[in-house]
């Protein structure tokens, strides 16, 4: 396991008491702004499957994928709780900062989960149910508890975890899993270590003082850029893939064309750049994390588009 150079766990000592729950913060613990990509995308695969469910069944079907993924990500910041208040990036949440007791997150974490599992099953489909199991157990224990703190390539291999969302959607639409959804998942799969690496790069220090080996920590910054071309790469083409295999129309395939030529672009540019200094401010790096979550709602959004407009 990666060493870290020093560790500082600066919870406050008032969480160890009981607390009043705040919704807000017990909001904030199912981190909302990730998860409206992943309900977006998980509610642009239920669109994009070649069949209708009642839109009553389709909102329960998303509602479950948005308590699971938010469930999960409560687990991961009961779990990190020590470590979010050592980074500045994290140091808010509500845990870190004393606002909520971590039994209550638990608590709230687990209920979550395992109604979002059951209501799933029950309300669509159990293979539904099964694949949003699979995701929160890899988000909250493959990722969070066993590969984080313990390999650089802990969000390559833990990406598959963001991924199923569209996954989930398609199946709770159709009842099984074709290539199409899987096409999907592998799309979010080879997008997730650029996403997240773009980040890693200007929030490295942080990493790097609570001991989690992120690729720049572990393999430095130049290694860290020239991984995020080869993936920026591989994604253009496989962006293009649901067009080719006839998945989808024109729409979809252009738009995937021009918004993954972007992202390579984007993404070329900083694997070529050098840093300056202390004081650089690291702003491709920046645009490259913020065009990466532009990319994937417009991504899924043409898809969705493609299936109502005819060329
Ligand atoms: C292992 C996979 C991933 C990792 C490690 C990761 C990590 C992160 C981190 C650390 C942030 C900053 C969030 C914050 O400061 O609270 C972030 C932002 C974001 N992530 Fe990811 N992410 C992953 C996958 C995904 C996936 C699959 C999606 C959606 C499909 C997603 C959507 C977003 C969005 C929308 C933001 C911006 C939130 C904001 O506006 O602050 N991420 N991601
Ligand atoms: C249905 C379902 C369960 C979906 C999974 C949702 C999802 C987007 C998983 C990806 C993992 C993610 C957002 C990691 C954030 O990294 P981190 O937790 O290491 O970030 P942090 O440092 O901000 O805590």
């Amino acid at each position: 396991m990666y060493e870290p150079d020093t560790m500082t766990p600066t919870i406050p000592a008032s969480t160890s008491s009981s607390l009043p729950a705040d919704w807000r913060d017990l909001f904030a613990l199912t981190k909302p702004r990730v998860m409206s990509l992943v309900i977006f995308t998980g509610l642009c695969g239920l669109i994009a499957a070649p069949e209708r469910i009642h839109p009553v069944l389709a909102f329960t079907a998303i509602l479950c994928i948005a308590m699971g993924a938010g469930g999960a990500a409560a687990l991961n910041q009961w779990w990190e709780a020590d470590l979010d208040a050592g980074m500045k990036r994290t140091s808010k949440r509500p845990l870190p900062q004393g606002r909520l007791d971590r039994t209550t997150a638990r608590d709230f974490a687990g209920v979550l989960c395992a109604a979002s599992v059951f209501l799933m099953g029950f309300a669509i489909g159990w293979l539904a149910a099964a694949i949003l199991a699979i995701s929160i157990i890899y988000y909250a224990v493959v990722y969070t508890i066993w590969l984080k703190p313990r390999t650089p390539q802990n969000i390559v291999i833990g990406g598959g975890a963001g991924a199923f969302p569209p996954l989930i959607g398609w199946v709770a639409a159709t009842g099984q899993i074709s290539l199409m959804p899987v096409v999907l998942f592998a799309i979010i799969f080879f997008w997730t270590p650029p996403h997240f690496w773009a980040l890693a790069l200007f929030v490295k220090s942080d990493y790097a003082k609570v001991g989690i080996p992120m690729m720049p920590v572990v393999a430095g910054e130049k290694s860290t850029r020239r991984q995020i071309l080869i993936y920026a790469v591989l994604l253009l083409p496989l962006s293009v893939v649901p067009w080719w295999i006839g998945g989808t129309g024109a729409v979809y395939g252009v738009s995937a064309i021009v918004l993954s030529g972007l992202f390579l672009a984007l993404s070329l540019r900083v694997a070529v750049r050098e840093r300056t200094g202390p004081d650089d401010a690291m702003k491709p790096e920046k645009q490259l994390f913020a065009y990466s979550v532009i990319y994937l709602f417009a991504l899924f959004a043409a898809l969705v588009v493609d299936r109502f407009v005819v060329l």
